[in-house]
């Protein structure tokens, strides 16, 4: 039987179960089959792991609620960081970085994106081109093409921040998003993810489907459907490849910063081009709900006692209270739990 301490966290509306494997020794644990029989239990979106190599350098592993692991997670990186500064007195200053799948990711602190919310920055590099990129698309990059395949109308951008993603600009009010009625409808989108993820030949590793609209100077609305989730409220990688395509596709400029808002919150990125290629800065809330205990005994999993809180949660929930609110007040957009 074993204890293990966990923090159950969140960025921008994306949750998750986080385990400090610095203190907590979870190498008798199969984590990919824990995370596909016990995520749903905790509603979260997928499970986190804060680690640390022989060099010193701490890292990120994140794992889907299907139990595959994914090599990067812009939301979650934020909270592993957020974690090993909090616990680890090294895990600051300029240099402070967190790798994961064999990149590393500088980490900034940033002023509050909202109310009172812990926020840090990832810098994060994105390709369009190369190994990266999908053998059967042109390897020079693919920006606004259509992928017959997958559909006939959709324009789409392929990035990879890390992970793979595929992007599609479309109107606010097109069938995709919100429609002629303006109330979110993700089912299209969870339909096409489906797809996208049954298309090997195109996608070998899988993919990230998001579906994006303009709102307004420097600010989009962004949905997806993750590899190995499903529909989630938000995704950091995603928002930022949303962003960076947006900026591709001449919707936004490079080195201005887009607000990506989503169904959980919001969050800000600033794409650039440098001389390593592009690097986009996605900022955004590092939110910590509660801790709490489990108990693994054999083939059980047992929570040992209540989790107790960690933020307040008012801010939290305020902000994708007031992202909600505003989208309906300022676009006359809606999301409704029900509805999608
Ligand atoms: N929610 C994450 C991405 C998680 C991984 C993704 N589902 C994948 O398999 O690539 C984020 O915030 O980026």
């Amino acid at each position: 039987m074993k204890i293990y301490d966990y923090i159950l966290c969140s960025g921008s509306g994306n949750r998750f179960l986080l385990f400090d494997t610095l203190r907590s020794d979870l190498s008798g644990l199969n984590i990919a089959a824990f995370a596909a029989e016990e995520l749903h239990r905790f509603g979260v979106d997928g499970l986190l792991l804060l680690t640390r190599d022989g060099r010193g350098r701490f890292g990120m592993r994140m794992f889907n609620t299907d139990g595959s692991e994914a090599e990067m997670c812009g939301n979650g990186i934020r909270c592993v960081a957020r974690l090993a500064r909090e616990r680890y007195p090294e895990a600051t200053g300029e240099r402070f970085a967190v790798t994961s799948g064999g990149r590393e990711y500088r980490i900034t602190c940033e002023e509050p994106i909202f109310g009172a919310l812990p926020t840090f920055g990832a810098e994060i590099p994105l390709s369009l081109h190369g190994d990266d990129f999908p053998p059967s698309l042109p390897a020079e990059g693919f920006v606004g093409q259509p992928v017959p395949e997958l559909d006939e109308g959709l324009a789409f951008t392929f990035l990879q921040p890390g992970n793979p993603h595929i992007v599609a600009l479309v109107a606010p009010d097109s069938a995709w998003l919100f429609g002629s009625d303006g109330r979110l409808d993700t089912r299209r989108l969870a339909e096409l993810g489906e797809r996208a993820n049954r298309m090997r030949g195109v996608f070998p590793r899988g993919i990230n489907v998001s579906l994006f609209c303009r709102l307004d100077e420097g600010r989009i609305f962004a949905a997806t459907y993750e590899r190995g989730v499903g529909i989630t409220s938000s995704c950091g990688t995603a928002m930022t490849s949303c962003a960076t395509a947006a900026a591709l596709l001449g919707l936004a400029g490079f080195d201005t910063t887009v607000e990506v808002w989503n169904r959980g919150g919001r969050v800000r990125c600033l794409p650039r081009r440098t001389q390593q290629g592009i690097v986009t800065r996605l900022t955004g809330d590092a939110s910590f709900e509660t801790a709490g205990r489990l108990r693994l005994d054999g083939k059980e999993c047992i929570a040992t006692g209540d989790a107790s809180p960690l933020d307040p949660p008012c801010d939290r929930l305020r902000l994708t209270e007031e992202t909600l609110r505003e989208l309906h007040e300022k676009y006359g957009l809606t999301i409704a739990d029900d509805h999608d």
